[in-house]
Order: structure tokens, then C-alpha cells, then sequence
């Protein structure tokens, strides 16, 4: 079985905070994988580090059996990130941020001129083409991101929750987009918070918690028989809220 990411022994602190406890993942290739678990639980920052984002203390991430730090242009040319909080260059147009990427990206002009045209369509962003990143909402920002992920039709894609504030039709859309992407040979990464949507797109889940892997595997193997929202609050630990305190909200 090809592996298209292989996170080994993944570490990170910030400060006394562990963010990321030695964790384990392998993501083979052809696959839709989810990404999900509490808030704080480390998510963002293990893909982070699996991109070349953010160094890790200790562990080693490897793209198609390229190490991320070591060999970065060989693990980088195969893989579109849309990270967390996407810092992009406020001043361009979506139509300049996908040329200019694409360019360092050293793809022919006439290829990025033409693959930022359909991007920008097919993610509804061809009013928003000419309208500089700085003015766009954050729907829009995450869309952007996206075509800046996909514009160098990598084999992997590694996304930290790509449809937060994304509209109900363009997440149909990149729902659309990225079920394509897998047929078509591509392998998927994503986090996200919703369950639901994790269980309709993925065939392979890892659930994290305090920074580790708490189970990983096909969809069926994790769920058994139960939704993956039992399954998480189970290994997750269930919270009591709501039911106590907060009094002086219902009074
Ligand atoms: N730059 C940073 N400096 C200090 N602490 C950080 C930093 N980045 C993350 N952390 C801490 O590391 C832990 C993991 O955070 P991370 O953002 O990776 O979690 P997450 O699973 O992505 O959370 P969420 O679902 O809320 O986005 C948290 O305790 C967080 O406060």
C-alpha cells in the first residue's frame, strides 16, 4: 500500500502546553481521511507540521516517502495546503494570487491563466476576481485558499477546515471538487468539526485528543455500527455542561 502523508513520532510543545504528543498517522494513498477531534486537541498544528508549516520538536513527516524538511521541494511540489488562519497576500487580487502562485510555482502562464479561470468559476469566485483578498469575507478567503491549493493539481491535499464558513452551495461545490480529486487517483486530508460531513465524504477517519491519536482507520472499523459522533464523545469523554451551572442564565 502506497502512503501519501506518514507522520511518525510527531512532537510539539508551546511552552508547557503539549500540542502534539509524539503521534503516529498514516494517510495511504487514494484515500478521503478526517481529521477530527476537540477543540485544542492538536489538529492544527500536526498538519501544520506535516506540510513544512511549522517545525516539529521531534518526528519526521514524509509525503510520498519524501521527507517534508529534509527534501521539501520534492514533498512540497505534491501537495496543496489550505492551513488554518490562511495569511495571503492581502493586496493582490484573487485572479494576481493564483497567477503569482502559480508562477513561483514555475507552471507555464498560459496554464495558470487558464486553470485560474476555471478555478475562480467553479468556486463562484469570478465576480470576486478582480476585487483585492483584503475586501473578501471569510468564505471567500477559505475558497481562495482552496484554488491556491489546487492550481498545481497536486496528489495530495491537506486542508484544515476547508468548509468552516464556506455557503451550503459552495460546499456542494468543493464537496464535488474534492470527491473528483479522489477518483480521479488524488488523496485527501482534511479536519473538520462536523461529523456528519465527515461521515458522508471520508472512507477513513483518525480521532485526536490531547495530542495523540486516539483511534484511526476505515470509516466502519472506527463507527461500528454507531455514528462517528457516539464514537467521539466515547473516546473523547463526554462533558458535563449545560446541565450545571449557568443558573442565572435560565432565571
Ligand atoms: N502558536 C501557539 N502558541 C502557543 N500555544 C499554541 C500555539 N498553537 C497551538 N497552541 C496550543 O496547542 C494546542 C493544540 O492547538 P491546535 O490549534 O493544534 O488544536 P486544534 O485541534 O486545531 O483545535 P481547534 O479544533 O480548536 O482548531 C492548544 O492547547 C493550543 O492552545
Amino acid at each position: 500500500m502506497t502512503i501519501a502523508l506518514r507522520l511518525s513520532g510527531l512532537h510539539k510543545t508551546f511552552g508547557s502546553t503539549i500540542a502534539v504528543d509524539h503521534l503516529d498517522l498514516e494517510v495511504p494513498a487514494g484515500s478521503f481521511f478526517g481529521l477530527v477531534g476537540p477543540n485544542g486537541a492538536g489538529k492544527t498544528t500536526a498538519l501544520s507540521m506535516a506540510v513544512g508549516l511549522l517545525r516539529p520538536d521531534e518526528g519526521r513527516a514524509e509525503v510520498f516517502g519524501d521527507d517534508v524538511w529534509s527534501d521539501p521541494v520534492a514533498a512540497k511540489s505534491r501537495i496543496g495546503v489550505l492551513p488554518d488562519g490562511l495569511a495571503l497576500p492581502e493586496r493582490l487580487t484573487g485572479r494576481e494570487l493564483l497567477t503569482y502562485t502559480g508562477l513561483l510555482r514555475g507552471m507555464p502562464k498560459n496554464e495558470v491563466v487558464a486553470r485560474a479561470d476555471e478555478l475562480l468559476a467553479v468556486l463562484e469566485l469570478d465576480r470576486a476576481h478582480s476585487t483585492m483578498v483584503l475586501d473578501y469575507s471569510t468564505g471567500m478567503r477559505k475558497k481562495i485558499g482552496l484554488a491556491v491549493a489546487l492550481l498545481h493539481a497536486p496528489r495530495l491535499l491537506v486542508l484544515d477546515e476547508p468548509f468552516e464558513a464556506v455557503d451550503p452551495v459552495s460546499a456542494s461545490t468543493i464537496r464535488t471538487i474534492l470527491r473528483r480529486f479522489v477518483v480521479a487517483g488524488g488523496s485527501v486530508v482534511f479536519s473538520s468539526h462536523v461529523m456528519a460531513l465527515v461521515e458522508q465524504l471520508c472512507d477513513r477517519v483518525a480521532v485526536i485528543a490531547n495530542g495523540r491519536v486516539r483511534a484511526a482507520g476505515t470509516l466502519a472499523d472506527i463507527r461500528q455500527g454507531s455514528s462517528l459522533e457516539a464514537v467521539f464523545v466515547d473516546l473523547v469523554g463526554a462533558r458535563v455542561g449545560g446541565t450545571e451551572g449557568l443558573a442565572w442564565l435560565a432565571s
